[in-house]
């Protein structure tokens, strides 16, 4: 504690500072002269991925990386798991420059990427698990221990002496997160840990993630295109467009602030014209079909205007059902990245 009575503030388990990374990609025209030309003069392009970001994280949080296809999430994880060296900036994480790739640091992390696979096709996990016990230099005694712990938690009995290609998605998936977890890491990095599996896998992987942080206190940041995960497991979220942080902070407040709409949805006894229903919000017009002929209608009304606009709805058209809910949040992530409503210091530290 700190002498005025304030918890002491822990230090933070990752420090980026200005961080970017530039990809440069070499530039060849066709044909062969292109190629003669690529072959003794190299030009090239660069390509910005991850631009002046700055955050912290402390340990223990679980934070979800947001952004559309090719913002640069995994640039960012790679740099911080020390798989590449950044083009400019600082970084920090458990006390160690990542690039450098210190043993003690790669003791402390663990990077699982769910598009690619680190145990053997052919073998069970088991053995690979111990050639990943021999690597670590876990101790046969925390080892039985740890497979059997973690074991227990995945729901992998039985499936860890099966070659691996007889598995399924979901246990090929919690065989690589106990594979990646042996090894007793402070931080997970993990990159779409549940693409491709159906919504039973991808529960119990969140699951078992949640229940992970909360045994272990380990720090987790994730990137997942499944906004369940994030709602799941993250109160903070970092936003990412075109390689620039745009927003840090709690995911409520996120959704608060920039879904300021509500979504009605009008069952009417005849069909209304359009230009009167725009009078009401925005008419979600693309989400229904039916709408010129037929009688059911999507609204976005803003919130502060929805006891209103409900009124005169009720008072105004042949109304027979009417339901208030909030946005789908893909819908507001989407409108996020879209709209460019957010700008690279628009977060809530920075206000
Ligand atoms: N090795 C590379 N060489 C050149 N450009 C690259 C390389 N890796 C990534 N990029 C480019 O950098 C940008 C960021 O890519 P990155 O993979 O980090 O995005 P992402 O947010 O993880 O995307 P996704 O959600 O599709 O996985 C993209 O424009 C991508 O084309």
């Amino acid at each position: 504690m700190l002498p005025h009575g304030l918890p002491l503030q822990p230090e933070p388990i990752i420090t980026a500072r200005e961080l970017s990374k530039v990809y440069p990609v070499a530039i060849k025209d066709p044909g062969i002269i292109g190629t003669l030309r690529h072959f003794f003069r190299r030009t090239y392009r660069y390509i910005p991925a991850v631009q002046s970001m700055s955050f912290q994280i402390q340990p223990g949080e679980v934070v979800g990386f947001l952004g559309p296809n090719g913002a640069g999430k995994t640039t960012t994880l790679k740099m911080l798991t020390g798989l590449i060296h950044p083009s400019g900036g600082t970084l920090q994480v458990v006390g160690h420059t990542p690039y450098r790739r210190d043993p003690a640091f790669l003791q402390q992390i663990t990077l699982v990427m769910g598009q690619k696979q680190q145990l053997l096709w052919d073998l069970p996990a088991m053995d690979s698990l111990r050639i990943n016990a021999a690597v670590y230099e876990i101790p046969e005694k925390d080892f039985q221990e740890r497979v059997g712990e973690l074991t227990q938690l995945l729901s992998l009995e039985g499936k860890l002496t099966q070659p691996m290609r007889k598995l399924s998605l979901g246990e090929r998936m919690k065989a690589e997160l106990l594979a990646a977890l042996l090894h007793r890491p402070k931080i997970l990095f993990l990159d779409e840990p549940t693409l491709g599996l159906d919504v039973n896998a991808q529960a119990s992987v969140r699951q078992f993630l949640r229940d992970y942080n909360r045994r272990y206190g380990a720090t987790i940041l994730l990137t997942s295109h499944y906004m369940a995960d994030i709602t799941a497991l993250c109160e903070r979220v970092l936003v990412i467009n075109t390689g620039q942080l745009i927003y840090d902070g709690g995911l409520e407040e996120l959704l608060e602030r920039f879904a300021p709409y509500r979504e009605v949805k009008l069952e009417l006894a005849q069909a209304c014209p359009l230009a009167q229903l725009q009078t009401y919000g925005e008419v979600q017009a693309a989400r229904d079909p039916m709408l010129t002929e037929g009688c059911e209608v999507r609204l976005w009304v803003e919130r502060q205007t929805l006891t209103q606009t409900v009124a005169r709805l009720l008072a105004e058209l042949p109304v027979l059902d009417l339901t208030v809910t909030d946005l789908p949040i893909e819908e507001v992530i989407g409108r996020v990245f879209q709209g460019g409503i957010l700008t690279p210091t628009d977060s809530p530290q920075d206000r």
